[in-house]
């Protein structure tokens, strides 16, 4: 039996993992569960699981983390307030299957010295895609790594086509249903830049060989090129019950948890080059990977701004990455050193500048 905390368990990775936990009750057991602010919903879960330790916010979060004893910890909060609890799960010695991203590409090193080997288990589609893949081989014997995209709801279009996008037209994500930030981040591509960034510090392998190729079905999840020009590839139809249960039980495999593609039917794979004069953030991601220490925290929290404004209404679509764009321009690393006061002073400082570009449209 896997004890499991869900940190985010009211968003969608944490009803769908709820919703692996609860087909599956002789596996998994839910010993903590925690949410932003939705008293409401995590209530009704902490009822129907059986769970006495609940907490909202991101400090009870990293305290049930501690003090809970658990087997795995899956951190499906939103954005780089989940930096805490993922230091707080490794610092404990937990397993973390880990949905929020942000908290590696900002904590970085910080985070990657925190895990022993092993200790990461990602749950994000592709990254779950190439360490099922590179199950198949040794880091050795990787050339590349490929992250495929679905393009978004706006795949194909010109920049001059995005000016006037809405909000509403943003999250029309044409293959997964996820929350507000992801789903944005989906359309300007700032999330298949953070993923670049997410492969890069989980496989540690270079920027100069992580690529990324639109695919607009969603089905191959991603793949890894060998050297011997092998290429192995994870499909299945779109469904995050699949990489959140084996990030539940890593490298065990839950039996029914997705359905599994029609080959009675006819479908088609496509695979395009990505636009990146339409869509520059995944270079733009690249740039400040390469630059790496408090870069990565800076992009992140300058587009947290930036989003949040878009669905404010106070700037447009494609204001949303040149405002990322102007503010990585302005930043300077306050020093060699990447502590977490430094990290939490970057991002201050990103915020503040983000908010000052948007208050100026
Ligand atoms: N959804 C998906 O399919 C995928 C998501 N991811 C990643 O997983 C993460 C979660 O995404 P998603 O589930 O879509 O997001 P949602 O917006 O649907 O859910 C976010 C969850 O985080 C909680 N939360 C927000 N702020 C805090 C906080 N300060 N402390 C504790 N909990 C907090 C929310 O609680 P409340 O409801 O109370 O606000 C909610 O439970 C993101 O990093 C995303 O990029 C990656 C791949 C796929
Ligand atoms: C399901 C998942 O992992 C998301 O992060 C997904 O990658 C979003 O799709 P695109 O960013 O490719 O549109
Ligand atoms: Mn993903």
């Amino acid at each position: 039996m896997r004890r499991v905390i869900i940190l985010g368990s009211t968003g969608s990775i944490g009803v769908q993992a709820l919703d692996v936990i609860r087909a599956n009750p002789e596996r998994f057991e839910v010993v903590g569960l925690v949410a932003g602010s939705n008293r409401t919903v995590l209530d009704a879960q902490a009822a129907e699981f059986g769970v006495a330790d609940t907490g909202l916010g991101e400090i009870e979060a990293e305290q049930l983390v501690r003090d809970i004893d658990a087997d795995v910890v899956l951190n499906g909060i939103t954005g780089s307030v989940g930096l805490g609890p993922t230091l707080a799960a490794l610092e404990a010695g937990r397993t973390l299957a880990l949905a929020n991203k942000e908290s590696l590409i900002v904590g970085g090193d910080l985070v990657r010295g925190a895990a022993s080997p092993g200790q990461i288990v990602p749950v994000d589609s592709e990254h779950s895609a190439i360490a099922q893949a590179l199950r198949s081989g040794t880091a050795a014997e990787v050339s590349r790594l490929v992250l495929t995209a679905s393009g978004g709801p706006f795949r194909g279009r010109t920049r001059e086509q995005m000016k006037d996008v809405t909000p509403g037209e943003a999250l029309a994500h044409p293959t997964w249903d996820m929350g507000l930030v992801v789903t944005t981040n989906s359309a300007t591509l700032v999330n298949k830049g953070l993923e670049v960034i997410e492969a890069h510090l989980l496989f540690d392998v270079a920027y100069a060989d992580i690529e990324v190729t639109v695919h607009p079905q969603s089905v191959v999840h991603s793949m890894v090129e060998f050297v011997d020009g092998s290429t192995i590839a994870q499909a299945s139809p779109p469904d995050m019950r699949l990489p959140i249960s084996l990030g539940l039980d890593w490298p065990n495999r839950v039996a029914g948890v997705g359905t599994p593609l029609d080959w009675t039917a006819s479908h088609e794979w496509t695979f395009a080059p990505l636009d990146e004069v339409a869509f520059p953030a995944v270079a733009l991601a690249k740039q400040v990977g390469r630059a790496g220490g408090s870069f990565p925290a800076v992009f992140n929290a300058a587009n947290e701004q930036a989003v949040a404004a878009f669905h404010a209404g106070r700037i447009g679509f494609l204001d949303i990455v040149d405002t990322v764009q102007r503010v990585v321009d302005a930043h300077e690393m306050p020093g060699e050193t990447v502590t977490r006061e430094s990290l939490a002073e970057s991002e201050l400082w990103a915020r503040a500048t983000a908010d000052q570009l948007i208050a100026a449209h």
